[in-house]
């Protein structure tokens, strides 16, 4: 959802077997880095359908049975201007229907939970990211300057799961 500079977007973290499912995302916003699967949640569309689309579009799959884990909020400066506010819905899939394959978008890649490459990745993540993986739901308020973390506030939601 495009509101000018205000976003909807998903996150989704597949999790079987002691693994997690990440992405290589290959363009746009973060390419090169390792993410979950997501992106902006269309006109006509709510949170999950959004959620379940973008696994689909990017590398194949169909996540069953969404857990809702947390929000987290970025906003992006240009020295004193806000440039974009993304609020950003993350999800947990425990099972999924179909393969992971590779699109235009996006490359699938399973890593153990102690093995997730944090370094190539977006640099708020091993705030939040763990407490997600251990269950946890979480609210999350970041700052960026062009897109470099400069101010972060992380939470634990009350009462948790
Ligand atoms: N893990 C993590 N994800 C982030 C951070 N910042 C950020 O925008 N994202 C995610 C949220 C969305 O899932 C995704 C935005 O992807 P995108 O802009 O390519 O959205 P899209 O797939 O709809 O792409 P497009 O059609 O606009 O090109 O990136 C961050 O700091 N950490």
């Amino acid at each position: 959802m495009n509101y000018g500079m205000i976003f909807i977007e998903t996150l989704v973290y597949v999790v079987k077997e002691g693994k997690v499912l990440l992405i290589r995302k290959k363009r746009g916003l973060g390419a090169g880095y390792y993410n979950g699967i997501g992106g902006k949640v269309e006109d006509g569309e709510n949170v999950v359908s959004a959620a379940i689309r973008e696994c689909r579009e990017e590398v194949g799959i169909t996540p069953r049975n969404l857990e809702w884990m947390g929000l987290l909020e970025f906003w992006n400066y240009e020295d004193d201007r806000v440039e974009s506010v993304h609020f950003v819905h993350v999800f947990l899939a425990r099972d999924f229907d179909g393969t992971p394959r590779e699109s235009s978008e996006a490359e699938p890649i399973w890593f153990g939970i102690d093995e997730i490459p944090y370094n190539n990745m977006w640099e708020d993540d091993i705030m939040w990211l763990p407490k997600v993986l251990s269950d946890k739901r979480v609210y999350g308020r970041f700052e960026f300057d062009r897109w470099r973390l400069i101010k972060s506030e992380v939470y634990e939601v009350i009462p948790s799961k």
